[in-house]
């Protein structure tokens, strides 16, 4: 039987539970090269892009660093580089994608920077750009459809964060392990996180199979969630998705809202939360099809609650679990076989990577 998205996210807890258990000596050569480091350039591209936006408010809050996410191939043709980063980072599942690993060798080309390459092969073809690769720690994944690999790279480049916020410093050991604690109860909730969505989406399924547009909305670190949820619905279940910021959803995108618009908002609890309610508020009088998903508790089946003490900027961890179970599902109740594959000859045609994928 080939393995599926659901054979990966079923096997989440587990892999999440190993990463943790292997913190601090899978970090600790990061943290050595990284602590002492201000200005930090991340590149990645597709899934591995929107994990690290979900991971960069958190590195920054605790390592305290500045963080700056690109795409590489806008990155490596077009952009100035800056005088003031001091550590570049190029993130690929895969270890394979091209523009990635262009980006890589500009900045060691013309700047000589110290760079690290993170991947879940750490003898891919990025690791020769690199001064030193980290295992994110998912294995091989052999469905296109990343899960596995997206939570594997935001928990590493989270746990990268603490111990360099060791380190340098810039948390107490407590506040370290306070964090740690709250990852590790996000891990051992990913069962009940995944039950609870597979109960919402026995409740929706007909609204969300029939759905014709997709949009979700969140703020702060959960832009990275909803940028994944966009690029994970797009991938799967193949109508229009867009993840947009809570704020820049009110300058233009908020014209387009139907009566059969289908929304996510995603809940955290931060300062500007009440802006979520109020736009969820508005919303609700114009579509009836408005769900949440939110790291706190809730009675109402359009509220997917996961109900975790986590703050927002761990969050992002535990928050794309759900939208990972609802794009195969949505896909699956669409009559789209994930399974068979399509467009194969993509990424070697197109030379996105340097080897085609090993997918089942
Ligand atoms: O993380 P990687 O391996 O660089 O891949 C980036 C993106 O490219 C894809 O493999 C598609 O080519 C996506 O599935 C993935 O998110």
């Amino acid at each position: 039987m080939k393995p599926t998205m659901m054979t990966y996210v079923n096997e989440e807890k587990d892999m999440a539970e190993r990463i943790l258990a292997a913190y601090p000596d899978n970090v600790q050569k990061f943290a050595e090269l990284a602590s002492g480091k201000q200005d930090w350039l991340l590149v990645a591209t597709g899934s591995s892009y929107n994990a690290a936006l979900s991971a960069k408010y958190a590195i920054e809050r605790w390592a305290g660093v500045r963080v700056e996410l690109k795409e590489p191939f806008p990155f490596t043709y077009y952009d100035k580089l800056s005088p003031y980063t001091d550590l570049a980072i190029g993130i690929s599942q895969s270890g394979h994608s091209t523009s990635t690993i262009g980006a890589l060798e500009r900045v060691r080309r013309e700047a000589g920077l110290p760079v690290i390459a993170m991947s879940a092969d750490i003898a891919s073809a990025i690791s020769e750009a690199a001064d030193l690769t980290i295992d994110i720690g998912c294995g091989e994944e052999r469905v296109g459809y990343v899960t596995k690999g997206f939570l594997a790279t935001v928990l590493t480049l989270m746990l990268a964060a603490l111990r360099t916020a060791e380190l340098n410093g810039s948390l107490s050991a407590v506040e370290v392990q306070m964090q740690l604690d709250a990852l590790k109860r996000a891990a051992e909730a990913i069962p009940t996180t995944i039950a609870r969505t597979e109960a919402f989406f026995e409740t929706f399924r007909e609204e969300l199979a029939s759905a014709p547009r997709f949009t979700a909305i969140g703020y702060g670190p959960a832009v990275g969630t909803i940028k994944e949820f966009e690029t994970k619905f797009v991938e799967t279940v193949r109508v229009p998705s867009q993840g947009v910021e809570l704020e820049a959803f009110m300058h233009g995108p908020y014209l387009e809202v139907n009566p059969e618009h289908r929304f996510f908002f995603i809940e955290t609890e931060s300062a500007v939360k009440d802006r979520l309610e109020r736009l969820r508020s508005y919303e609700e009088r114009i579509s009836k099809y408005v769900y949440t998903v939110t790291t706190g508790s809730s009675s109402q089946p359009q509220v997917l609650g996961l109900d975790l003490a986590i703050d927002e900027y761990a969050a992002p961890f535990a928050l794309i679990i759900p939208f990972q179970i609802l794009a195969h599902h949505i896909a699956g109740a669409r009559g789209i076989d994930l399974t068979n594959r399509i467009y194969t000859d993509f990424g070697v045609a197109m030379k996105s990577k340097t080897q085609p994928g090993n997918y089942a």
